[in-house]
């Protein structure tokens, strides 16, 4: 089985700028970490709770979708809801934005139901260096797709990071789909 599922092009350049855009009028919060510790050696990031952007219905409508196919196609996992906002990150270089390696499965009451973890590509590629998405399934690493709209599917217990931003700035959408703890 491979463990990273992808879809190019699930969002179109027009979709990403306008996700962009409505993010960018909302407030936005220093990300905070699984558990709401603030650890910048960890992660350096702005957030926006897609929960609190107007008129992003469609997004999550979009993002279900993706969810389901994946699971359907790959995952099979046991999925019963979508219990938290999706988020999309900001990582810039001027403030050394990254994610270092970490796992989505956390101790709190959401975090710790978190089945799947679904990233959306927002910028384009060129944009920015660095800031790349790397998944760690086994010995290997896999590097997401770069490619604006891209999206990419992994259960939320795999390490994962995002490479520090050299230049300019890496925007992504992240959600998470929920069930049944594993055992
Ligand atoms: O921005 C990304 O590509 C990954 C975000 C992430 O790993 C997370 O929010 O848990
Ligand atoms: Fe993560």
């Amino acid at each position: 089985m491979v463990a990273v599922y992808s879809v190019p092009n699930a969002f179109s350049t027009q979709e990403c700028a306008e996700i962009i855009r409505k993010t960018e009028e909302a407030p936005d919060s220093e990300a905070r970490l699984v558990g709401q510790t603030r650890d910048h050696n960890l992660r350096r990031a702005s957030v926006v709770w897609l929960d609190d952007v107007p008129g992003t219905t469609w997004v999550m409508d979009r993002l279900i979708s993706l969810v389901r196919r994946a699971n359907r196609e790959r995952f099979g996992f046991d999925l019963r809801e979508f219990a938290e906002s999706p988020q999309t990150a900001s990582y810039g270089a001027e403030e050394g934005g990254h994610f270092a390696w970490h796992s989505d499965i956390g101790d709190g009451p959401l975090a710790g139901k978190r089945k799947l973890t679904l990233v959306v590509q927002l910028s384009k590629p060129g944009s920015y260096d660095g800031g790349a998405l790397e998944i760690m399934p086994g010995a290997h690493v896999i590097t997401a797709s770069r490619g604006q709209g891209s999206c990419t599917v992994f259960p939320s217990f795999l390490l994962h990071q995002v490479t520090p931003v050299t230049r300019g700035t890496r925007k992504s959408l992240t959600v998470w789909a929920h069930g049944p703890a594993f055992r």
